[in-house]
């Protein structure tokens, strides 16, 4: 039995005219349309690329995309004054910081300075913190938008097991948060996890966040579960995942593919996120303000 392959790319373009109607909405009743700040600090190509596309996609959506190039130098004194000005513009509605920084850049202080507000990677404390007590805020795009097409496979999440094999700040443990927030039992295995493999083997969800290419084979799979693979490995052979992508897709029932799976639903959640922090900020009264996370 061959799995559904989930078509994350087809999602993300459906969220991002969601997103494009609410923003032509919003810009009706404020006369102002959201504005996202990307923060690039060096010239690493990769990253230079997922800056471009996020442009590309917020002007697209029409909302204002201001980006900001450093040098490789810039030291962590001008980043903070530069996210304060952020902060402080009226025009911004979400700041993302492009990580990874520089290695001798203070990237904890960076993202504590940024207004929790206006975090629209949801990578401060603060909305942290929000999500893991269930208050309303700023959820990591990567984990909701798998969390999205985790609810398109599955009518019912509350009860199923779920793994999350990874348990970085951006990734995996927001991710064991949402799947925990929808009834999952979650288990979160990493590195140093014993007999990984009998784990995942149980699990009705897997999501893979480790960043090694092919780890998770299709004998690890059991027959049926849902595989959403977050891993961009660039390798000789291209941009694969942290799963075995051929060996799984024979064993689950669904499994993202990469590319065209998560990361398109990355970068959609961006806007979604940005749109709900504009409506929010703007002005008591103009406008109904939903929750953070209404738009998606
Ligand atoms: N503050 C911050 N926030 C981020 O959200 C963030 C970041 N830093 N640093 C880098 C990672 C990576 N990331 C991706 C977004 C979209 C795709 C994406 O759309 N990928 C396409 C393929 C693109 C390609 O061909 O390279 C796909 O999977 O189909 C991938 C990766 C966001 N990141």
């Amino acid at each position: 039995m061959a799995a559904t392959i989930i078509d994350g790319k087809a999602r993300a373009l459906r969220l991002r005219a969601e997103v494009a109607r609410g923003v032509e909405a919003l810009r009706a009743e404020t006369g102002r349309a959201p504005g996202l700040a990307v923060v690039l600090v060096g010239e690493d190509p990769a990253s230079a690329v997922y800056v471009r596309s996020k442009g590309k996609a917020t002007r697209e959506a029409g909302m204002n995309s201001v980006e900001r190039r450093l040098p490789a130098e810039t030291d962590t004194a001008t980043l903070l004054a530069l996210v304060a000005a952020l902060n402080a513009d009226p025009a911004i509605d979400g700041i993302l910081v492009q990580l990874p920084l520089p290695a001798h850049v203070d990237a904890a202080a960076v993202l504590l300075a940024i207004d929790p507000d206006k975090d629209v990677d949801g990578f401060h404390p603060v909305n942290a913190g929000r999500l893991a007590t269930g208050m309303p805020g700023f959820v990591p795009c990567t984990p909701l938008g798998c969390v999205m097409l985790l609810r398109d496979v599955h009518a019912h999440l509350a009860g199923l097991d779920a793994v999350v094999v990874g348990r970085s700040n951006i990734v995996g443990k927001p991710m064991a948060q949402l799947l925990l927030a929808e009834s999952c039992t979650v288990t979160v295995a990493h590195s140093r996890t014993r007999d990984l493999f009998a784990r995942v083997r149980e699990a009705d969800i897997v999501v893979a966040a480790v960043g090694i290419p092919g780890m998770i084979r299709g004998d690890w799979i059991k027959p049926g579960a849902t595989v959403i693979d977050v891993g961009i490995n660039r390798t000789d052979s291209g941009l694969v995942g942290d799963v075995d992508f051929a060996s799984a897709a024979a064993v689950a029932g669904a499994i993202t593919p990469v590319p065209g799976g998560v990361g398109p639903m990355t970068i959609a959640c961006l806007l979604s996120n940005t749109l709900d922090s504009a409506r929010r900020r703007a002005p008591v009264g103009l406008i109904a303000a939903g929750p953070i996370g209404a738009s998606a």
